[in-house]
C-alpha cells in the first residue's frame, strides 16, 4: 500500500471505531481484528502503520470525532508529513479543504477530566493515561521461575516490582512463543500483578475471585496458593468464565469455577457463606486506569454509566462480606482512578459495616489513597488502579 493508501485506511478503521463507540459496539481492538482479516492485501507493515496511525488519532481525541477523516486532520495540524498524503490519488485520501471539520484535541470528556481532577490527578497524571503501555508478563511459579523465564526468552526483559513479574524491553509477539504454549508465563501488567499479591492468598486457604472474567487474576492466586487449598473463580459472563478452564490447564492451575446470575450471587453462593478467608473483588468499573491499552474507552463513559457501574460496585462488596469468615479478608480492586469507584466506595462500605476495618495494603508501589493505594502509570509505570484490603473482625 501506498502511504497515502494507509492514511484512507486508518481514516476507514477509525470510522469503524467511532461508530462502535456511538452505538456502545465492539472494542477498537476487535475492530481492528475483524477490519484487516477482510483486507489481506494488507500485508504487515501496512497493518501496523495503519493501526499506529489510528490509535495515535484516538488518543489525541479526547471526544469522540466528527469521523475519521476529522481525526486524521487534527494528527496533521502538527506532523507536516500527513499533510501531503491527502493527495486525492487512487486510494489515497481526498485533498483537504480548509473549510472541513477537524477533531478537538483533548485528554477525555470534560466532564469525566473533572472527576479526574477532583481525584487528584494532575494534568500530567492524566496525560500519562494515554502513553503506551509495555508489555509485562507474570512467570508461573507453578512451573518455572522468573529468573528461568527471562533467560530462557530471546527478547531483552527486567524484573518488575512483582515478585514474578518482568518487563519486556523490546516489543514482540509473546502468544506465539512456546513458553507460552507450555504455560510458563502469563501477559499481566505489573499493577495487576500486584493486586493480586496485595491479597495474600496462601496455600491451604479457601479463596473466591468474585470477578474473574476470564482468570487473569484467579491463574496469579492459584500460583500464589500453590495449588492447595480452593479457589473459586465466579463471574455473571459465560463466555468470560468459559475461557478459564483452558487457561488453567495450560498453567496447570487448580480453580474451580462457578457461574452467577446477576442479582442472586449470595444465594448461589451460600454454600460459602462466612467460610472463605480471602475473596478478590475485581469490579467492573469505568477502566480509566486502563487508557493506555483501550484509549477509545473513554469516548464510551457517561456519568450514567459511572453512577450504575458505581451501584454494582458497592453490591460486589456487600456481597463478598457475607461470604468472607471472621479474620478473613476482602481485596477490593478497580482498575479506575476515579474516588468515586475506589476510595470512595471503600470508605462507604467501612461505614455501613462496624464490624469490618481497614487493613495495610501490602506493596512495593503506589501511593496512599483514602485507606487504600493508588497506582498510575506516571508514578508506578503500571496501568492505573486502586486497591483497598478489607478485614472482617
Ligand atoms: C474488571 S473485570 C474482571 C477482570 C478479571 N478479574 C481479570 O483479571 O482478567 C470485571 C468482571 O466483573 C464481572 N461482573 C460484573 N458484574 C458482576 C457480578 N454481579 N458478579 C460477578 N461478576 C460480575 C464482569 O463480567 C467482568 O468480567
Amino acid at each position: 500500500m501506498t502511504p497515502a493508501a494507509r492514511v484512507q485506511g486508518a481514516i476507514e478503521l477509525l470510522d469503524a471505531i467511532i461508530d462502535a463507540a456511538r452505538r456502545g459496539g465492539a472494542s477498537a481492538d476487535r475492530i481492528a481484528h475483524e477490519w484487516f482479516k477482510s483486507r489481506r492485501f494488507a500485508g504487515s507493515g501496512d497493518r501496523r502503520a495503519i493501526r499506529d496511525l489510528a490509535w495515535r488519532a484516538i488518543r489525541a481525541s479526547g471526544e469522540v470525532p466528527p469521523s475519521g477523516r476529522a481525526a486524521l486532520l487534527l494528527l496533521a495540524k502538527d506532523d507536516e508529513a500527513l499533510v501531503p498524503l491527502f493527495d486525492g490519488s487512487t486510494h489515497g485520501p481526498a485533498p483537504v479543504d480548509p473549510d472541513e471539520p477537524v477533531a478537538r484535541s483533548g485528554l477525555a470528556p470534560a466532564w469525566l477530566v473533572k472527576q479526574m481532577r477532583a481525584s487528584d490527578l494532575d494534568w500530567d497524571e492524566i496525560g500519562a493515561l494515554l502513553e503506551r503501555a509495555p508489555l509485562d508478563l507474570r512467570a508461573n511459579r507453578l512451573k518455572t521461575t522468573r529468573e528461568a523465564l527471562a533467560e530462557s526468552l530471546e527478547t531483552p526483559s527486567e524484573p518488575t516490582a512483582a515478585r514474578d513479574g518482568l518487563r519486556l524491553l523490546t516489543a514482540a509477539n509473546v502468544d506465539r512463543w512456546p513458553q507460552f504454549e507450555q504455560g510458563l508465563f502469563e501477559v499481566q501488567d505489573t499493577g495487576s500483578q500486584l493486586a493480586c499479591e496485595a491479597l495474600g492468598a496462601s496455600p491451604g486457604e479457601s479463596v473466591i475471585d468474585l470477578c474473574a472474567g476470564a482468570g487473569g487474576k484467579t491463574l496469579a492466586l492459584a500460583a500464589a496458593m500453590d495449588n492447595r487449598g480452593t479457589l473459586l473463580a465466579c463471574d455473571t459472563d459465560r463466555t468470560r468464565l468459559q475461557r478459564i478452564p483452558p487457561r488453567a490447564e495450560r498453567a496447570g492451575a487448580a480453580i474451580e469455577t462457578r457461574l452467577l446470575n446477576p442479582g442472586q450471587e449470595a444465594a448461589m453462593l451460600a454454600d460459602w457463606a462466612v467460610r472463605a478467608d480471602a475473596v478478590l473483588i475485581d469490579a467492573p468499573c469505568s477502566g480509566t486506569g486502563t487508557w493506555r491499552r483501550n484509549p477509545e474507552t473513554r469516548w464510551r463513559l457517561t456519568p450514567r454509566i459511572l453512577e450504575s457501574t458505581a451501584v454494582v460496585q458497592a453490591a460486589l462488596l456487600d456481597i463478598a462480606a457475607g461470604l468472607v469468615r471472621p479474620g478473613g479478608r476482602i481485596c477490593y480492586v478497580v482498575c479506575s482512578l476515579l474516588d468515586r469507584e475506589g476510595a470512595d466506595q471503600a470508605a462507604a462500605f467501612l461505614a455501613r459495616n462496624p464490624q469490618w476495618r481497614a487493613a495495610d495494603v501490602v506493596m512495593p508501589l503506589g501511593t496512599p489513597r483514602g485507606t487504600g493505594r493508588r497506582l498510575t502509570p506516571l508514578h508506578d509505570g503500571t496501568d492505573g488502579f486502586f486497591v483497598a484490603c478489607l478485614e472482617r473482625l
